[in-house]
């Protein structure tokens, strides 16, 4: 099964949406990769230059993959399961407006769902789990990962 072979992962904010400060956006995002390294033996190190393991960055429409974005709604975000280049990377849609709270759509919890693809996991078919295909607003003060989410990341990196 596709997932990193070390346990020291790194990141990269490429670039950042304009609907937060930048300052919100590397919180989200820190805290997002912190939900799964507490479940994990996984470690993840900022890097703000050079090539990073997941390469994270906001766009909207085309956005030279083969996916493009499709405007508000619908796809918010996809990400990459492991693997070199464009592996692991995760990809924001710009026509939604990102929020770190419970308007609009949370950049938060959409950022953890999309790290689980990153680091291997697809999609769960129990409603109460992170992984669940469709988002759902959950309380972000002080999160917990849904059970089903602790078994997949443990089955895969134990
Ligand atoms: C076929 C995929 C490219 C869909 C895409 C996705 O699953 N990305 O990981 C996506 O953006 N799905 C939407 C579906 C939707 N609009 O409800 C989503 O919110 N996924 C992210 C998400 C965020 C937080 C929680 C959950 N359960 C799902
Ligand atoms: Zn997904």
């Amino acid at each position: 099964n596709l997932k990193w072979e070390n346990n020291v992962i790194t990141y990269r904010l490429v670039n950042y949406t304009p609907d937060l400060q930048p300052a919100e956006v590397d919180k989200a995002i820190a805290s997002a990769l912190g939900v799964w390294s507490s479940a994990s033996p996984l470690k993840f190190s900022k890097i703000d230059s050079g090539i990073a393991d997941i390469m994270i960055s906001f766009a909207s429409g085309d956005h030279q993959d083969p996916y493009p974005f499709d405007g508000p709604g619908k796809t918010l975000a996809h990400a990459y399961y492991p693997g070199s280049g464009i592996g692991g990377d995760a990809h924001f849609d710009e026509d939604e407006t990102w929020s770190i709270s419970a308007k609009a759509i949370n950049l938060f919890l959409v950022a953890a769902h999309e790290f689980g693809h990153s680091l291997g996991l697809s999609h769960s078919s129990d409603p109460s789990a992170l992984m669940y295909p469709t988002y759902h607003y959950a309380d972000t003060a002080n999160y917990k990962l849904p059970e089903d989410d602790m078994k997949g990341i443990q089955a895969l990196y134990g």
